[in-house]
């Protein structure tokens, strides 16, 4: 059995009588990548930021290094979320901030860098997601799509975090571009030896960045397995999912014309 890093156990949330988290157990051994697929409104954005402190979960464990994340004093919650970094959906990026100032922002904010240094990291993590210094200087607003991307990633890494996260990360890129960033993820996280766990819809990046594949349906890790048995998983729900078919167990609740 693999040293977990990351641990969810019977983590369960409700919003009012809406049960979204239903009992998630799930386990990210240490330096490797799972990758949560499931469909839309299936739980995984509030099982990321319930691991984030942003959602309470009503019961279970989250454990960092063998640590609950719910149960340690405030202070050390504080100081175990500064191993996390976090690409976000749509890179989140902020835009009266410059380029260079995003990607040090939890250098500056988090450990109180001064801006000096937290520029000259900021630079040399650019050009690690394969960017120039001088867009350092310009404003997210004034990026592509793809660069935003690369943008977000090197803010997740620049505090050289212990775990992170990354919450659709090819959203609304092209296939070629989805391709790079997932190339620069793998590399970027091999150099740092992290343990990650990323949400996605795009199998395509699943097959990719993974070591394990989880699959999520109405609050529930419901598979569970090596990427290369995705294919063969014996489960119903995985593979309605991953083919991408109307018809299977899991039904789209849309209101039919
Ligand atoms: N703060 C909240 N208050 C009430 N309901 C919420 C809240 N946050 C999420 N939900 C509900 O929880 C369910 C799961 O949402 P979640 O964002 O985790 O889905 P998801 O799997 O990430 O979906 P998507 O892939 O579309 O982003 C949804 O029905 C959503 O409406």
């Amino acid at each position: 059995m693999e040293e977990a890093k990351l641990k969810l156990t019977d983590v369960h949330k409700r919003f009012g009588s809406k049960v979204v988290l239903n009992g998630i157990d799930l386990a990210v051994p240490k330096g490797k990548s799972v990758v949560v697929i499931g469909g839309s409104g299936t739980g995984k954005s509030v099982m990321l930021k319930s691991v984030l402190g942003i959602v309470k979960p009503d019961s279970g464990a989250i454990e960092v290094d063998g640590e609950d994340m719910l149960r340690v004093p405030a202070k050390r919650k504080e100081e175990l979320l500064k191993k996390f970094g976090m690409l976000f959906q749509g890179g989140a990026l902020f835009d009266s901030l410059p380029v260079w100032e995003n990607v040090g922002f939890g250098l500056i904010q988090g450990q109180n860098m001064r801006r000096k240094e937290a520029k000259e990291i900021a630079i040399d993590t650019l050009a690690k997601v394969g960017m120039g210094a001088e867009v350092g200087e310009l404003y997210p607003a004034e990026l592509s799509g793809g660069m935003q991307k690369r943008v977000g990633l090197a803010r997740a890494i620049a505090t050289e975090p212990e775990i992170i996260f990354f919450d659709e990360p090819t959203t609304g890129l092209d296939p070629i571009m989805a391709d790079v960033i997932n190339d620069l993820i793998i590399e970027r996280v091999q150099d740092l030896g992290a343990t990650t766990l990323s949400i996605t819809h795009d199998m395509a990046s699943a097959r990719k960045i993974a070591d394990y594949i989880a699959m999520i349906y109405k609050g529930e890790i419901i598979w569970y397995g090596k990427k290369e048995d995705v294919d063969h998983s014996g489960n119903e729900y995985v593979d309605q999912f991953i083919h991408g078919r109307a018809e299977g167990p899991i039904q789209m609740e849309i209101l039919k014309p």
